[in-house]
């Protein structure tokens, strides 16, 4: 995806371009995390495309609880917004999302990919357009330059800015899900929450032990616990730990 800014002017350039782009797109295709639904959403930016067509999609679904994504595809649906799940890794998200999408919209087909940094878009772009025609990483913000990626059939794919909800920046499951960075002096706190959420509830601070059999060892036989929580965080985003929403509908 295009590098995401942190600043208000780039802030106002999205929405700008947004307000541009919505009378000549088919409908914008908005990307969530499916581990936090309404969380890993942008606020402001769902207003900005307003009445213009949308289709959100709940990306990562293979690392979320499958139950609570199932609640928050009905929750979103009666609410009567197109909502699906969806794994952009897996190589049969292409026909299902073509298949959602023709079922919702009417060609010709031109859609824009936006949220929020490291939800998968350029991931989803790559899978759509069937080439790694888009950078992708694990680092918010790993890509630069909006893009147009014109498809045999009438299919146009625009690929927009990563932007944030400065409002809740500081929101642990945005750190834990990697959207946004987790500052170095809270992420033994952020790998507590994580093996209270996913392993012990009694022993919060097991990961201290998982790490040290992982040889995360600083001199002396003690466990790094930077590197121990940093490996927590990494396990967690990767699932490697099992699946696990981190916000249910209300
Ligand atoms: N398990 C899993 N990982 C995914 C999926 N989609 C994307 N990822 C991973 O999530 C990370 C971020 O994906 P990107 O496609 O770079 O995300 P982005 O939204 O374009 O990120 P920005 O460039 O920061 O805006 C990468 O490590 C991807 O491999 C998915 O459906 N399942």
């Amino acid at each position: 995806m295009a590098k995401a800014n942190w600043y208000p002017g780039h802030m106002v350039a999205t929405q700008r371009t947004i307000r541009e782009l919505a009378p000549y797109l088919t409908a914008f295709i908005e990307i969530a995390d499916a581990r936090a639904p309404a969380i890993s959403r942008h606020t402001p930016m769902t207003r900005w495309i307003g009445r213009a067509q949308r289709i959100l999609l709940l990306n990562k679904a293979d690392l979320a609880d499958p139950a609570v994504t199932r609640a928050w595809v009905a929750a979103y649906q009666k609410q009567g917004i197109h909502a699906f799940a969806v794994t952009a890794q897996d190589p049969k998200a292409r026909t299902q999302i073509e298949s959602v999408i023709s079922r919702v919209l009417k060609p010709p087909y031109r859609l824009a990919v936006v949220g929020v940094p490291n939800v998968g878009k350029s991931t989803l772009l790559n899978r759509m357009v069937g080439k790694n025609r888009v950078a992708t990483g694990a680092k918010p913000g790993i890509t630069r330059g909006p893009q147009w990626i014109r498809l045999p059939g009438g299919w146009e794919w625009l690929d927009l800015p990563g932007v944030v909800t400065p409002g809740h920046s500081h929101d642990w499951r945005l750190q834990v899900l990697g959207i946004v960075p987790a500052p170095a002096e809270e992420r033994s706190q952020l790998a507590d929450r994580i093996w209270e959420l996913t392993q012990d509830h009694d022993n919060p601070s097991g990961w201290l032990d998982w790490g040290k059999r992982r040889g995360f060892l600083r001199t002396g036989g003690v466990v790094d616990a930077q590197r121990a929580a940093d490996a927590v965080l990494l396990a967690f985003q990767q699932g490697k730990l099992g699946r696990f929403s981190l916000e249910e509908p209300q």
